[in-house]
């Protein structure tokens, strides 16, 4: 089993020290940068958009990992991708044709993701799995940090991770939401291959600390004892 990956969300950041917050992470031993953007109507938030993602991409020495909760993501893919998006995930429920979609991101040349929401079905990547670098498990309804963890996660990651296995795909899984050291662990042994965390990061003490012990929790489990 390889090493999970670990995506700090800069949505739990403190906005007044947002370079510090970015800095830290670049000295942390996390993976990636994971940035939210919501546009107030896909979702009931809205998080930052260009002018802050580019403040980012200036601080950031790791790969962005952009997450789009925005209706018709389509007409920012190449905005993105400008900016310095490494890895772009759209919504399955905000994409008519979301084959399209993806092709469009990869020619951009970065790395594509979907993500659904906690009532979309997996099976529904079925058509577009071997496409998928990332499949995003929304943890909680997409639109805020610090929700509650929702329990059919488990599942939903285990039945994804057997239609991987089925058709090959080279697909990694990503969890958000609600993500902690407690239940780390189960959904790293249930496929996750990602997980983002915001305010279980942000929220402490002492948040490169924080990744620290969360990467060395997974790089265990995901190695030695699972
Ligand atoms: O996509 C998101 C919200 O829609 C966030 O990335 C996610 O909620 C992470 O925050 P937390 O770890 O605090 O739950």
């Amino acid at each position: 089993m390889s090493k999970t990956k670990i995506a700090p969300s800069l949505l739990a950041a403190d906005f007044g020290n947002l370079q510090r917050d970015i800095e830290m992470v670049n000295e942390s031993d996390a993976d990636w940068h994971h940035i939210d953007i919501m546009d107030g109507v896909f979702v009931p938030n809205i998080s930052y958009g260009m002018p802050v993602v580019k403040t980012i991409a200036k601080h950031a020495t790791k790969p962005l990992d952009v997450h789009l909760m925005i209706v018709d993501p389509d007409r920012y893919i190449k905005t993105f991708a400008e900016l310095g998006a490494t890895h772009l995930t759209v919504h399955y429920e905000a994409c008519t044709h979301l084959h399209r979609t993806i092709q469009a991101i990869k020619a951009e040349g970065m790395k594509a993701g979907v993500a659904l929401n906690p009532h979309t079905n997996v099976n529904l990547l079925k058509n577009v799995i071997k496409d998928l670098d990332i499949a995003l498990i929304m943890s909680v309804n997409p639109g805020f940090g610090g929700q509650s963890f929702i329990e059919n996660t488990y599942e939903k990651i285990h039945n994804l991770k057997e239609l991987i296995k089925e058709s090959d795909a080279p697909t990694l899984i990503e969890v958000d939401g609600g993500v902690n050291s407690k239940n780390a662990k189960a959904l790293i042994k249930a496929g996750a291959d990602a997980l983002v965390a915001g305010s279980f990061i942000f929220n402490t003490e002492d948040p490169k600390q924080t990744i620290s012990e969360l990467k060395k929790s997974t790089d265990r489990w995901s190695i030695f004892e699972l």
